[in-house]
């Protein structure tokens, strides 16, 4: 099988790291893990969720790429990909929508978009309460140019990434399954 990665994207509290947790428990494909500056939340663990950087030794990595987001540094590495793939030929990485089109446009058909997202938006603030994030990054967060960029699936990725509504777990789910057992049996 030729090395895939699934490309997750989204607004925040849309879904993505629960997708990426269940495609690795459930199918055995790895999350590829990703570095950032920003401060870990409850309940994350450096080298799991992700790397934790200070801004010093963020800048001595080796990034295939690398983007602002709500006032943080994120960036996926080289070496971090290359780990991903010697675990298994198809990993997962959870970017935000440029550093996606950045994937696309490097890795080409080896790139499999998932753009995951709700039916009500007011229900993402909801689920950054639930979650336990702090209430300032939550209105940090919110109110960023490219949480509200990420709200809408990019133009470049219409008819392309495959489109996930998570309003319901369950759904959410079987929608994973039925694409993931298609994708095994082609
Ligand atoms: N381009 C890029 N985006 C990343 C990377 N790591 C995480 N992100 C994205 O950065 C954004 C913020 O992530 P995070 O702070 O974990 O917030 P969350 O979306 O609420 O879970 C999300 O859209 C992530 O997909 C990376 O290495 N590169
Ligand atoms: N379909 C769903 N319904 C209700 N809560 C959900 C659903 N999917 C995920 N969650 C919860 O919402 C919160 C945000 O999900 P998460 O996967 O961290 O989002 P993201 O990675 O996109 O920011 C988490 O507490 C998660 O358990």
């Amino acid at each position: 099988m030729k090395n895939r990665v699934i490309v997750l994207m989204g607004p925040a509290g849309a879904g993505k790291s629960s997708v990426a947790s269940y495609i690795e428990e459930k199918w055995g494909i790895p999350q590829v893990i990703t570095h950032t500056t920003r401060a870990k939340r409850i309940g994350e663990t450096d080298g799991v969720d992700y790397y934790f950087e200070s801004k010093a030794s963020f800048e001595t990595k080796h990034f295939l790429e690398s983007v602002n987001y709500g006032g943080h540094r994120y960036g996926s590495s080289i070496e971090g990909l290359k780990r991903g793939f010697e675990k298994a030929p198809f990993v997962s990485i959870v970017l935000d929508t440029k550093g996606g089109q950045t994937y696309e446009e490097r890795l080409g058909e080896q790139a499999w978009l998932w753009y995951v997202t709700v039916s009500n938006v007011a229900e993402l603030r909801s689920r950054l309460i639930a979650r336990g994030d702090d209430e300032k990054a939550i209105v940090q967060r919110l109110s960023s140019a490219e949480f509200k960029r990420d709200l809408a699936l990019p133009k470049a990725f219409e008819n392309k990434a495959l489109v996930i509504k998570n309003d319901d777990w369950e759904k959410t789910k079987q929608a994973i399954d039925a694409q993931l057992s298609k994708e095994q049996n082609d």
